[in-house]
């Protein structure tokens, strides 16, 4: 899905990209954590005590219970009590007494305690990593007690951080809370991390922390220990061996953002007052905290199909409702965009199959086509939004994805009047939408530009086909091209593709025309500040000036001579 913690990683130049999920700069050498606890053989039996190994295994879970307790004392004694609730949360986890029973099942069925521990452990597992995005993150927190527990019962290392007299940079497949609760922040400079998400207990614990942290860095773990490497939270980049100019500049940009930052607040305009609302992308309540936090608006995507993933069938009534009240009422005096289901291609719904096998899945049922093939689905969930909404004083806009023509527009606008849904609107990420947009602009209230499935459609490239990333630019004069049409047919005209959270390609869309950027919410910090040190004049320009380049980078240079204040803010 399109978030800035996609995992858009790649590499170029030399420089490794991942997510930033804790801003700041560190430089260190790696250390890396020890290699992962062996999976223990299946047909390992213990020698047929199964009561002398019952207790063993008990003893072994307690013992690591009670030294995850002891090291979340030691977290908060550093003044980190996020970190000891974090711990206590997994001892509890470790004397769980159904886990306990499972695990005495297995040994009763004459497997070994290493055996039984591990099988135990793999039905939470499965269950965690089915129940969602954030309950799929504790699955790293279940791991490290099941590979503390074996590697007690093995006498294999403990899994954990390396000893280290010189500060570091943390390098892990994923970390655990056990790792970094009692990591000394004066020694660990930056986490880097393969896995993980803006979720995982790496990005939370960072950022508690202050320490910067760049996850689901794919390769990480192959940093040979000892290498240099500067690791930059906010751009999500990670550069082996640099030179001390790049230290040198990284840090500034820091200290140029963070003290340009702190002078921007409040609601989204250029410098000449020219009044551009700035919204949060957000897939659930969960996100409505960081939205407000980094002043958002209002919010501009509402991407509801988060509380679709995972199951079998749609989310009852009173789920939705619960849960789109829950960010409506967020935003009293803003506005909310919610986004009917987008089903299919890069976010398949297990209980909306394609109807039938489709070769090109982007190209196929998708979106507003496949929800009008299940209009119940599309039909309850107007319903939901609207109960949800009513007695709100905020203003609820709600519109479709992934829709082509007038037609498609004027049937969405029908449903959600029949819904009672007063302000219907469109996502122009088809070509055709955006080149007839004068077409749908009469059908409906609104529109949005979803750059992420415009730029995919306009250039040809799979968004899901990282070797494609260079077409995937929305710099593309092209894409921009096809911004234009739609941003001047008429009706307010947003943006809530990634490219809105880019601080140049943010001041070109409103040079464009477009009239509010919604992206993720650490983005908008840097908009803000972006937008406000800009006239629309000079928006204008930089528009005109990307448009007229032939090439997405010769559009980005062409912007940026039109754009002088970006390098105060360290872009
Ligand atoms: C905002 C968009 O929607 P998504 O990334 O969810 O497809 C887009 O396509 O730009
Ligand atoms: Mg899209």
């Amino acid at each position: 899905m399109g978030s800035s913690q996609d995992g858009n990683s790649s590499q170029a130049g030399g420089s490794l990209r991942g997510a930033g999920v804790s801003p700041g700069v560190g430089v260190g050498p790696v250390r890396t954590i020890a290699g992962a606890v062996p999976e223990p053989p299946a047909g390992f039996r213990h020698g047929g005590d199964a009561a002398a190994e019952r207790a063993v295994a008990a003893a072994a879970l307690e013992a690591v219970a009670a030294d995850l307790e002891d090291r979340g004392d030691r977290a908060a004694a550093v003044g980190n009590t996020d970190g000891r609730d974090v711990l206590n949360a997994q001892a509890l986890m470790a004397r769980d007494p159904g886990l306990a029973d499972g695990v005495g099942a297995r040994i009763d069925d004459g497997a070994a305690a290493p055996r039984a521990v591990f099988e135990a452990f793999g039905v939470y597992r499965d269950m965690l990593a089915g129940a969602g995005e954030y309950m799929a993150a504790r699955v790293t927190d279940l791991d490290d007690i099941r590979d503390r527990a074996i590697a007690r019962l093995l006498g294999l290392p403990m899994p954990g951080v390396p000893a280290s007299d010189e500060p570091f940079v943390l390098v892990a497949r994923d970390l655990a809370p056990a790792d970094t609760a009692v990591l000394d922040p004066a020694r660990v400079v930056a986490f880097v991390t393969e896995e993980g998400g803006p979720t995982s207990h790496t990005a939370i614990l960072a950022r508690t922390m202050g320490v910067p942290a760049v996850v689901a860095l794919p390769g990480a773990t192959s940093l040979a220990d000892g290498t240099r490497v500067l690791v930059d939270g906010s751009a999500g980049t990670v550069v082996p061996d640099p030179s001390d100019a790049e230290v040198a500049a990284a840090r500034a940009a820091v200290a140029a953002r963070a003290s340009a930052l702190a002078d921007s607040t409040g609601p989204g305009a250029t410098k000449d007052g020219h009044a551009v609302p700035l919204l949060a992308n957000i897939g659930g309540p969960k996100d409505v905290g960081a939205a407000l936090e980094n002043g958002a608006e209002g919010v501009g995507l509402y991407r509801t199909e988060f509380l679709f993933l995972d199951r079998s069938t749609p989310p009852s009534a009173d789920e939705q409702e619960d849960a789109y009240r829950r960010v409506l009422e967020a935003f009293p005096d803003g506005r909310v965009v919610v986004r009917t289901l987008d089903a299919g291609a890069d976010k398949p719904l297990a209980f909306l199959p394609a109807p039938a096998e489709e070769p090109n899945p982007a190209l196929g049922e998708r979106g507003l086509r496949m929800t009008r093939l299940h209009p119940e689905v599309l039909s309850a969930q107007l319903a939901a939004l609207a109960r949800a909404a009513s007695g709100l004083p905020v203003k609820l806009q709600v519109m479709a994805p992934m829709v082509a023509d007038a037609e498609e527009a004027a049937y969405f606008a029908g449903v959600c009047r029949d819904a009672g849904i007063e302000h219907p609107g469109v996502m122009i990420e088809i070509p055709a939408a955006a080149l007839r947009a004068r077409d749908l602009a009469p059908e409906v209230e609104f529109f949005s530009i979803g750059t992420n499935d415009l730029t995919q459609y306009t250039c040809a490239a799979d968004r899901q086909v990282g070797a494609l990333a260079g077409l995937q630019d929305p710099w593309q004069p092209a894409v921009l091209d096809l911004v234009a049409p739609a941003a001047g047919a008429g009706v307010p005209c947003g943006v809530c593709g990634e490219a809105a959270g880019d601080p140049a390609l943010a001041c070109v869309l409103v040079g464009l025309g477009v009239t509010s950027l919604s992206m993720s919410a650490p983005s908008l910090p840097l908009v803000r500040a972006a937008l406000a040190r800009h006239t629309l004049d000079e928006c204008r320009r930089a528009a005109s000036a990307a448009r007229a380049a032939r090439t997405a980078a010769e559009a980005r240079d062409a912007a940026r001579a039109h754009l002088p204040h970006l390098a105060d803010l360290g872009v």
